[in-house]
């Protein structure tokens, strides 16, 4: 099925459309398998609109699976189930009557790696998760909507005379603020960021910071970090995951930022953010 979404209005001097609403996010008891191998058990979270929350702790505890369970991508992998419900404002986005493709498309993810198109032009990539999502985008409205989610990303200023130039031209940096830019084209929700900065240089990865304390005023974001300062600098809410022994991963605490960072309850918490271990 086709879907139109809104677009920029076309006059100029207009005031800029903001059509994405944030959305919260809640998971409930939600466990995790691939095979028999359990990997979450029963993992709670409040993630609220307009805020950040981070998803921080060691490798292996289970944090990508469990962002990958919030727009449904968990289910591609064959071997994968999982139990719980996750919640976008109250809906339940595994409910049978709900299309796994609104989740996707309300819920986007950026990943570890930028993955723009690389031989695709700048403006084509913006505009790519629309007809990937199956969403129709009025011819005229189209460089409006372009403008837009490179500005909000934070691309626009470095790209404006060269979109026709291939994705593949531009610094690690760039290319990950271009998917940023593409995710934003098909109005989501929530948008759930895998170690964005991982594969950056200190700068690139500053960029991309600024960028998600632009974005937070219009859509949620969660995001997996290892980089115990990037937590700290861009997330309100924090959220730390521990696998021990074997065990599959559990939420160990999870609260304000700067309370898992200065009193936090448990000593695992404390010892964690402080490097003690992971
Ligand atoms: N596709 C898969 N098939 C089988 N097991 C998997 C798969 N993906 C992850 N796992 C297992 O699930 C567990 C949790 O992995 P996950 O990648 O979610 O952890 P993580 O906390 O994100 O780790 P990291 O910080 O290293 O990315 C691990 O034991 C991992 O080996």
């Amino acid at each position: 099925m086709t879907e139109t979404i809104p677009l920029p209005a076309a006059a100029p001097n207009r005031p800029r459309t903001v059509a994405a609403s944030p959305a919260t996010l809640e998971a409930e008891a939600v466990s995790a398998w691939f095979g028999d191998h359990k990997v979450l058990d029963r993992v709670s979270l409040h993630m609220p609109a307009l805020e950040v929350t981070a998803l921080i702790g060691p490798s292996g505890c289970g944090k990508s699976t469990f962002l990958r369970i919030l727009n449904r991508m968990h289910e591609l992998i064959g071997s994968a189930s999982l139990a719980g419900r996750v919640l976008l404002d109250g809906e339940d986005i595994y409910d049978r009557g709900r299309r796994i493709t609104r989740a996707r498309r309300e819920i986007g993810m950026v990943f570890q790696k930028p993955n723009p198109f690389p031989a695709m032009s700048l403006y084509d990539n913006v505009l790519a998760g629309l007809k990937l999502n199956g969403i129709k985008a009025a011819r005229d409205g189209r460089d409006d909507l372009v403008e837009e989610c490179l500005t909000k990303a934070g691309l626009w200023r470095e790209v404006k005379d060269r979109l026709r130039q291939p994705g593949g031209a531009l610094s690690g940096g760039q290319q990950q603020r271009l998917c940023i830019a593409r995710s934003l084209a098909v109005r989501p929700r929530v948008l759930l960021m895998d170690e964005p900065c991982s594969a950056l240089d200190p700068t690139s990865t500053r960029r991309i910071e600024e960028t998600i304390a632009d974005l937070k005023e219009e859509v949620t974001i969660v995001i997996v970090t290892h980089n115990m300062q990037q937590a700290a600098r861009v997330s309100d809410h924090c959220a730390f995951f521990l696998a021990e022994q074997g065990t599959p991963g559990v939420v160990v605490e999870h609260g304000p930022t700067d309370e898992m960072f200065n009193s936090p309850q448990d000593s695992r918490t404390a010892d964690y953010v402080n490097g003690r271990f992971g």
